[in-house]
């Protein structure tokens, strides 16, 4: 069976991207963690479906690349957003739905905006703090942020208290002098370190405002592959209105054998 896919992506975080509105796509963990694969396959972060939507001009459909169907994916968003553009689906203003809900989008240019889901609870215990802005995320602050084993530490938290199986995203922050952050992050589903993550940025910078790292409410945050900026509004410990922007790329398109 012949797919056509379009590679794209956000910051460096890369994804698979199907035109699933004739619900064709056959929807296995093991084709998707194959077509996701770096040597066997296309290669990916994630497996995205764009299908139709009755409430809003599509549907997002997020895998992880180990095959599983995950919770939002911020960077997948954003590329999602840039295909549906691209396929003519939408103009530059658009709503669609995911797991978490329903979310409005905008193409500015080579900027791609994103609007997440409000986050009404944030834990803070001290060493690190753990919130929901889409998907789970651990957040951590560090000195410096290149000198952190990301990939044997960021294991570590993810599969141990008290996140165990079902697990967490983990981020590790460093507050730069002008009250932007670097982020580094350890991605549950990808089990491994990726260039950047929408979900982890966004938690982040919503971690740095509430402890009193960084006094405005439009942050920028730079990860290894791009540099992207979350604002928000917060009232009562709410932070309502939450964007998520940056750069989203088509890098090619083609058809896998499967
Ligand atoms: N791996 C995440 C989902 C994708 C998050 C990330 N790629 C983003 O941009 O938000 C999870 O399973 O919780």
């Amino acid at each position: 069976m012949k797919i056509k896919f379009y590679k794209y992506q956000g910051a460096g975080n890369d994804f698979v991207m199907i035109d699933n509105r004739t619900k064709d796509f056959p929807i296995d963990k093991n084709i998707i963690e194959k077509i996701c694969n770096r040597n066997f396959g296309v290669g990916g972060d994630g497996l995205i479906l764009l299908e139709n939507d009755q409430a809003s001009n599509f549907r997002m459909v997020y895998f992880n690349s180990d095959g599983n169907e995950s919770t939002m994916c911020g960077n997948g968003g954003r590329c999602i957003v840039r295909f549906a553009h691209d396929l003519q689906v939408t103009d530059e203003n658009m709503t669609f739905n995911a797991i978490d809900g329903l979310h409005h989008a905008v193409v500015d240019g080579d900027t791609i905006r994103l609007q997440m889901i409000d986050v009404k609870e944030v834990e803070d215990h001290d060493r690190y703090l753990f919130m929901n802005t889409g998907s789970p995320h651990h957040v951590q602050f560090t000195k410096s942020v290149k000198d952190v084993d990301v990939y044997n530490l960021g294991k570590k938290i993810r599969n141990g208290s008290p996140y165990y199986e079902e697990g967490s995203n983990v981020n590790f922050v460093e507050i730069l002098p002008n009250q932007s952050l670097k982020i580094r992050t350890y991605e549950r589903g990808v089990e491994n370190e990726t260039l950047a993550c929408g979900t982890g940025i966004t938690a982040a910078a919503i971690a740095s405002y509430i402890r009193g790292f960084v006094k405005n409410n439009n942050i920028y945050v730079e990860a290894l592959g791009g540099k992207l900026s979350v604002n928000f509004e917060e009232k009562n410990n709410t932070f309502e209105n939450v964007w998520l922007n940056g750069p989203a790329v088509r890098v090619f398109e083609g058809e896998i054998e499967i």
